[in-house]
């Protein structure tokens, strides 16, 4: 219920929606059960034997009104027609009351519909950018421990999956309800103690119906992880395409696909059969229970021990019949609504996830930068005890570079993730301008960085906006950028110049191209800080040249952190650190540690021959 509650108040200001649509459902639901409580007892009236007692002491009433008594005021005009027009007469009148009843319950029925659309719509719509925009704001470390395809399934499938079912459970279940209060009130008035005798006998069946509730939802459980599995295993497959062609592991990847396939199809079989017993269980339930009533009532009828008459018993179990079917309607979409409760509470897990960095209350904000980084005893471990990071401290001052160098899995990227607060320190502290960064906005503290990572981060639009990156700068800007970068030439080249579609993560370009245009975004950015993974290894010398070259124009006058694997660039680094197994071994500029006997940046540097 408390799942159901916060899925329905994405779709706030709740009343906008819900007080028309339960307006037009409950007048749907009036016309809908007067129908039935009209239709037997007057065609008896007619066909049987005219209960004239009855007629008189409605025609000696003043016209009852439609709000106290609906059925009351069609049989006082009823008995009026009857006497003025005969027996013709009053058919004619209640075949005309029955067709405007039917038409006016399908008018409400279609208002109502269309409200609860229109409200379904902007729940679904709403829940959806809250899960995606709390997504974007989660800390990095979150997206290393989740698999993308979780991700990826929770924000379309799941939230799918809520409309699919909840919402329209929501539908079936109010517009029945509705129906369902009409029929029994309508019970009610005919004969109370057969009422009361049938709300005793029918929640016999609610225990049964519990039991399956709980097994539908493991398995919907189990069928959402193992979709989730297989758009993970797309995500990496469609991804990593030349890489599973190169290694002819289509094979592989299959068995790995039939694997979670099976998993989902026995998943959601398992669902499916459970959800198909509900309905034929709750239908011979529902069955049983109209033939109890009419051996109880009937019984009671023929012995005369009760007051009903004939025709009015008989209209009871009419209404009583069609109770079955809102009944049963409200039971299938409650078992049915379980897929979607286990989607909406894996989308309210994600939407609840606390980012681990965020703003303090009384954040500061940074203007600009001005003086130093001072990384002072840092250490760093990710999920586990075992650091990967241990007492290191190093100064950044303004307008000079240091780089990082070192052998793989040393810790470089981690030193330069913690820098834009991409991870927080385990201990230690790192300062800019003297501030805490813990102690500055987030968003200030980035503002000041420009990232330039091995990976080029781009997205299947044009060049432009690519390198653009959601800033408001102008063409001529643009442009500039991509000249320093030196991707002006190449993207003059393009069919559509600036406009050039770049495909899925920049696909139609080269791997030196897409490492260019990320360079034109950070000149673009324009920070006084730069965080830059090299990446030259890569390419070929044309293009390492052409991206060096791009770099060298981005770094000047700028403050740098630069991760280098190659020694050839870093040679007039103001300060080189090198990094192994998490802690600073050597440090110093290019000539002093070539100096150093023994020393691992000089062997480093005999490996690549510099
Ligand atoms: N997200 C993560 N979760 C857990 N451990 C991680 C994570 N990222 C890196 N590590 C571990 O931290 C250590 C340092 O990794 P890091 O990427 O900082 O090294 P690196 O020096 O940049 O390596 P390379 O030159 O190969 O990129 C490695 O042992 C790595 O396995």
């Amino acid at each position: 219920m408390k799942t159901y509650l916060r899925l329905l108040s994405f779709a706030k200001p709740l009343g906008r929606f819900l007080t028309p649509f339960v307006l037009t459902s409950l007048v749907a639901s009036v016309f809908g059960v007067l129908n039935f409580t009209l239709l037997i007892p007057l065609l008896s009236i007619l066909f049987d034997k005219v209960d004239t007692k009855e007629m008189q002491s409605f025609l000696s009433q003043s016209a009852p009104s439609l709000t106290t008594s609906p059925t009351g005021f069609f049989r006082y005009y009823f008995a009026h027609v009857f006497q003025q027009y005969g027996k013709v007469g009053a058919l004619q009148f209640v075949c005309i009351v029955i067709v405007i009843s039917v038409l006016l319950n399908n008018l409400f029925k279609y208002l109502s519909v269309r409200q609860l659309e229109s409200f379904k719509a902007r729940m679904v719509a709403k829940l959806r950018e809250a899960v995606f925009s709390r997504t974007l704001n989660l800390h990095l470390g979150f997206f290393s421990n989740e698999r993308k395809g979780n991700l990826i399934s929770r924000i379309t499938t799941d939230v799918q999956e809520v409309e699919n079912s909840i919402a329209n459970t929501l539908s079936a279940a109010s517009k029945e309800v509705f129906l369902l209060v009409g029929y029994v009130t309508a019970l009610l008035s005919i004969s109370v103690k057969l009422t009361l005798f049938a709300i005793i006998v029918i929640p016999i069946s609610g225990g049964f119906i519990a039991t399956l509730v709980r097994r539908m939802k493991r398995d919907a459980q189990e069928g959402q992880r193992r979709l989730s599995s297989l758009v993970s295993l797309l995500d990496e497959t469609f991804g990593g395409m030349r890489v599973v062609k190169g290694f002819v592991a289509e094979g592989f990847i299959l068995d790995k696909f039939r694997n979670e396939n099976d998993g989902y199809r026995n998943a959601i079989r398992s669902l499916a059969n459970r959800r198909e017993l509900a309905s034929p269980f709750s239908e011979v339930m529902g069955v049983a229970v109209v033939a109890g009533i009419l051996f109880y009532g009937g019984s009671l009828v023929l012995s005369g021990q009760s007051d009903l008459t004939a025709a009015e018993f008989i209209s009871y179990i009419a209404i009583f019949s069609q109770v079955t079917r809102p009944a049963k309607d409200i039971s299938n979409a409650f078992s049915g609504s379980q897929r979607g409760l286990t989607s909406g509470e894996r989308v309210l897990e994600l939407i609840d996830t606390q980012p681990a960095i965020q703003d303090k209350p009384n954040a500061v904000t940074l203007d600009t930068f001005r003086d130093r980084i001072s990384v002072q005893n840092v250490s760093f471990a990710y999920n586990t005890d075992t650091p990967v990071l241990r007492d290191i401290s190093f100064d950044l001052p303004k307008g000079k570079t240091i780089a990082l160098v070192g052998s793989s899995g040393g810790g470089k990227s981690t030193i330069a993730d913690l820098i834009p607060r991409f991870y927080d320190p385990t201990s230690g502290t790192i300062l800019i301008d003297g501030v805490d960064m813990r102690d500055c906005t987030v968003a200030s503290l980035r503002e000041q960085m420009g990232i330039v990572t091995q990976e080029s981060i781009l997205f299947n639009d044009t060049i432009f906006n690519n390198i653009a990156f959601g800033s408001t700068a102008t063409e001529a800007e643009i442009m500039d950028a991509a000249r320093i970068a030196n991707a002006h030439t190449f993207i003059m080249e393009q069919p559509d110049g600036y406009q050039t579609m770049i495909g899925d993560r920049g696909g139609k370009l080269s791997g030196g191209q897409r490492q260019r245009i990320s360079i034109a975004r950070a000149i673009l950015k324009n920070p006084p800080i730069l965080i830059l993974d090299e990446a030259t290894s890569a390419l070929d010398t044309e293009s390492e040249k052409l991206v060096q070259e791009a770099l060298t124009r981005l770094m000047t006058n700028r403050t740098t952190l630069v991760i280098a694997h190659r020694l050839s660039t870093i040679q007039h680094a103001d300060e080189i650190l090198v990094v192994n197994q998490g802690r600073i071994v050597e440090r110093g500029r290019h000539d002093e540690l070539l100096m150093l006997d023994e020393g691992f940046y000089r062997k480093l540097s005999t490996m690549q021959s510099v």
